[in-house]
């Protein structure tokens, strides 16, 4: 991994403050106020349609609320994204590198070796110049992670990363978040997956109908989350 984040600057707080968001006059989420910090690992929870996606790509800036702020405390860090279905270029998996690094204006002579550096830290080296979109899903999702590396983000927020995966790739993917987060980068992830989120989360935000029900330390919400919803979401009751 990239020199940690925790012997720089720190990272700065993210806060939404009354953050909403509508669509065509529907309340989508509800005056949202949450407070991201540190490097911890923050999971979003949630049935479907409970507006864990949309909370994501506010925090992340994708969207613009209808109303509220989102507000870096500080210089606005580097910040990357990882999606359930990666957007790849029709280029080999070595170019989709080599073209982030261009666009970042990393100097030219050392693209490629910090593109190979980057295949090789994700275990996508023999597929360098395989058409990264006829990679497999699990393969797609490393190098989308392999790309968000080379960009070095203080923030990595990852929205159902691992849900299309099978349980070897979700391994793979849940490694590289460990060891983004133990080089000092805060991770904001969602899952559906109650597993995962017991083994990555520091902290769990649980939402309901648009609706941010919960911010507590993930031991709390596990053992006794404090909403009926969040209790009956954990017991698999809570469809949506
Ligand atoms: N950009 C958008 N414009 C309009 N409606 C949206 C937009 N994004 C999401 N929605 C709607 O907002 C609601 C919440 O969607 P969101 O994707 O955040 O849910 P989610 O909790 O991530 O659900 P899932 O677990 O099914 O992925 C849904 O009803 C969805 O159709």
């Amino acid at each position: 991994m990239n020199a940690p984040f925790s012997t720089q600057t720190p990272i700065p707080d993210l806060q939404l403050e009354n953050v909403s968001f509508e669509h065509r006059g529907q309340a989508l989420l509800a005056p949202t106020s949450l407070t991201l910090s540190g490097s911890r690992r923050t999971v979003i929870m949630g049935p479907n349609g409970a507006g864990k996606s949309l909370l994501m790509r506010l925090a992340h800036g994708l969207l613009v609320p209808t109303s509220g702020q989102v507000r870096w405390q500080g210089k606005t860090p580097v910040q990357a994204m990882v999606f359930q279905h990666p957007v790849l270029l029709r280029r080999s998996a070595l170019d989709n590198l080599t073209y982030v690094l261009a666009i970042h204006k990393a100097p030219r002579a050392k693209r490629k070796a910090r593109a190979y550096q980057a295949l090789d830290t994700f275990g996508l080296t023999s597929l360098a110049h395989r058409p990264a979109r006829v990679l497999s899903g699990g393969e797609q999702q490393r190098l989308a992670l392999a790309r968000a590396w080379l960009l070095d983000p203080a923030v990595l927020f990852l929205d159902e990363a691992t849900s299309a995966l099978d349980p070897a790739a979700i391994k793979a993917v849940e490694d590289a978040v460990m060891a983004f987060h133990a080089s000092g980068t805060r991770i904001v992830m969602t899952t559906h997956d109650l597993h995962q989120a017991k083994r990555l989360a520091d902290d769990v935000v649980f939402l309901h109908n648009g609706r941010l029900l919960e911010h507590s330390p993930a031991e709390t919400f596990f053992a006794a989350p404090r909403s009926a919803e969040g209790r009956a979401f954990i017991q698999g009751e809570l469809v949506w």
